[in-house]
């Protein structure tokens, strides 16, 4: 069962992507009574068109998530126009807070979508007590996601033939990997200048700013929600898929107690491997300084 807090744009969207793709059964739990209940009637009565198996139901009590074997965590406020994802920390860690110290399986793998990610997933990690590598932030896969799309538009290929990694924070600093991108295995430069690639690394980056200023009402969540199922499901059902998770390194890169997302390797024990990039002397510079800006500000919070 994989259970999910927080019944919003993100939470309801990826109960529904699982669902299509028949991962796992899934509860809902919103602080807003009546919400996860409704969601998961509305998405069970799309049932017999959709032609999906999966159970959807929701609950009102927060115990019946806290126990299933995957937890979701995609509870709290999303940014306005305008707002940094960092803005959210203050807010956003008071739930974070709450859940972590609820957890009670030792075997449970948790996804972390709440922004800002990597702060969270740290804060998240330091109060469970949980594992390291039984705690998933949603970061550089969905940063890679947009890209993969970006260049198949500019290039007009399918987006399947196009791989791409990103790895670091899951904010403007992002490492973008251009040595590992590639339209089945031809690398980028065969295709694209070295300007043309600039420009949509830095659309890349940008790409949840502009959902944020075109949509002013809600963030991205199509984007997050599916990225999400993709990460549920390789752990529900033990694929070993390599997704660029944040998770608490230690020791990777001098880098110890902090979540950035690196290439990981995903199967049912969460994450099995860490895959350590070839990165430039200023790549490691900007992943250390993102590791640092994290520490700084968890340590004010403490
Ligand atoms: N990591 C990523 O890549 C990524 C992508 C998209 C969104 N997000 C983040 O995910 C979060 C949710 O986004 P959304 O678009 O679904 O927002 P939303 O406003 O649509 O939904 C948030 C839901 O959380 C519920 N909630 C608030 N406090 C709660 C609590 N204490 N317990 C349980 N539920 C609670 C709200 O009632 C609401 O239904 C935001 O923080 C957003 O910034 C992250």
């Amino acid at each position: 069962m994989i259970g999910i807090i927080g019944s919003g744009n993100v939470g309801a969207n990826t109960a529904f992507f699982l669902a299509e793709k028949g991962v796992d059964d899934v509860m809902l739990y919103d602080i807003r009574k009546g919400t996860a209940k409704g969601k998961a009637l509305d998405m069970m009565e799309a049932a017999p068109i959709r032609g999906y198996r999966t159970q959807i139901s929701g609950t009102d009590r927060p115990e019946d998530v806290l126990g299933c074997d995957i937890i979701i965590i995609t509870a709290g406020a999303v940014r306005k126009p305008g707002m940094t994802r960092d803005a959210l920390f203050w807010e956003n860690k008071k739930i974070i807070d709450v859940y972590a110290s609820k957890i009670t399986g030792s075997d449970t793998k948790v996804i972390i979508v709440t922004e800002p990610v990597d702060f969270l997933t740290t804060v998240f990690a330091r109060i469970s007590g949980l594992p390291a590598n039984q705690i998933m932030g949603i970061g550089g896969v969905l940063d890679a996601t947009r890209l993969r799309f970006l260049i198949a538009e500019e290039l007009k290929v399918s987006t399947e033939n196009v791989s791409a990694q990103v790895i670091g924070r899951h904010m403007d600093d992002m490492i973008i990997l251009k040595d590992y991108c590639s339209v089945s295995g031809i690398s980028l430069d065969n295709f694209l200048s070295s300007d043309r690639m600039e420009e949509i690394f830095e659309k890349t980056r940008q790409a949840g700013n502009l959902i944020v200023d075109l949509a002013r009402l809600a963030g991205a969540y199509y984007g997050p929600s599916a990225v999400v199922a993709e990460v549920a499901e390789a752990i529900c059902h033990d694929t070993g898929r390599l997704l660029s998770v944040s998770h608490v390194l230690s020791g990777v890169f001098e880098i110890s107690d902090v979540a950035l997302s690196l290439p990981c390797v995903i199967n049912k024990t969460g994450i099995s491997r860490v895959i350590q990039p070839r990165l430039k002397d200023s790549q490691i510079k900007t992943l250390k300084k993102s590791a640092d800006l994290i520490a700084k500000t968890i340590k004010e919070a403490d």
